[in-house]
């Protein structure tokens, strides 16, 4: 878990280039140049070639850049992750993940071709993945692994599990929960996964307050009309920052040096909640 605030995680196809180029001058925390999925198979190498060329002109940004390769298993997987290393992205985001085993190779590969600086991303997006959370994330977690971030595919995982119908989205979370507890154990950020009728503000924005509260650190989205909202509902508001400082400051107060607990405006509040309160007044000043 890092201090970055990754509350809007912006998908844009490396074969789009004036969609790359006006990715970065939007509010998005995060863009991630997608060889994978938004890229036809006959594309493959094109998208390689404008990824390369994309990076070697690009203004230079603060904004966090993350590369989704495809997968090493495909045909595309080796020269995908080559051609990232070459761009020197702060991660690379791996799709399909399903095993700690893929960590390691893709980590080996990067390091050798001497992009050990980017971190790890993975795509859970597989009943698979479901199944194995706790080995890819104890072993993503380790320092010369780092895995910093998982992602929830869900379109794939919907694809994969048949989920359709008007309770979807309670069976997706449900399906997703393992990723959440066991991201926040092992100290590695979660993103929720895109919501297509991007045209659809009202049911957007209703889907990221539900992952908000499910304990996703932000959204990856497919579009720039998307950010605004993300960006909101995964800030702390401006009540929860009051409180946070009333908390900072009741603890401060030399009547209260030493306890443990103790009452603010009628509620009990305890030490671990001035932890929860810095936390948030860290990531508040973050974004
Ligand atoms: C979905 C889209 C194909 C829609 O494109 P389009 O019809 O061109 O949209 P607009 O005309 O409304 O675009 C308005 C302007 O915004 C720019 N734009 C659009 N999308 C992006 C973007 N993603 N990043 C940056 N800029 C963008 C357009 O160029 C227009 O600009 P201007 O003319 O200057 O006003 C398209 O939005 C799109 O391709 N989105 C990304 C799709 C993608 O990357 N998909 C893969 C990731 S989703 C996934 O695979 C998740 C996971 O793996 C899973 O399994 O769930
Ligand atoms: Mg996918």
């Amino acid at each position: 878990m890092t201090n970055k605030p990754r509350r809007s995680v912006l998908y844009v196809p490396a074969t789009n280039a004036k969609a790359l180029a006006k990715a970065g001058t939007l509010a998005c925390d995060t863009v991630i140049v997608d060889l994978e999925d938004s890229v036809a198979p006959e594309a493959k190498a094109e998208a390689r070639d404008a990824l390369v060329a994309h990076f070697a002109n690009a203004p230079a940004s603060q904004k966090e850049t993350v590369i989704r390769v495809n997968a090493l298993e495909t045909g595309w997987g080796a020269a995908d992750l080559a051609a990232a290393a070459s761009c020197h992205p702060d991660a690379v985001l791996l799709p399909k993940v399903e095993t700690a085993d893929q960590l390691r190779s893709a980590r080996a590969m990067l390091d050798e071709a001497g992009a050990s600086d980017a971190s790890l991303w993975a795509m859970i997006e597989t009943p698979l993945a479901i199944v194995n959370i706790k080995e890819i994330c104890a072993v993503g977690s380790r320092s010369d692994i780092r895995l910093q971030c998982l992602v929830a595919g869900t379109n794939d995982l919907a694809k994969e599990t048949v989920l359709a119908g008007s309770r979807a989205r309670l069976t997706m979370v449900e399906w997703l929960a393992p990723a959440v507890i066991h991201a926040k154990a092992f100290l590695i950020d979660i993103l929720d996964g895109v919501y297509n009728d991007f045209r659809d503000v009202d049911g957007f924005a209703a889907e990221c307050r539900e992952g908000a509260e499910r304990g996703f650190d932000g959204k990856t989205l497919i579009h720039p009309s998307q950010i605004d909202v993300a960006n909101e509902v995964f800030s702390p508001s401006q009540k929860a920052i009051e409180n946070a400082r009333a908390i900072v400051a009741a603890f401060d107060h030399p009547d209260n040096a030493g306890r443990g607990v103790i009452s603010l405006e009628g509620k009990m509040v305890e030490r671990l909640h001035l932890e929860m309160a810095q936390r948030l007044l860290v990531k508040a000043a973050s974004v």
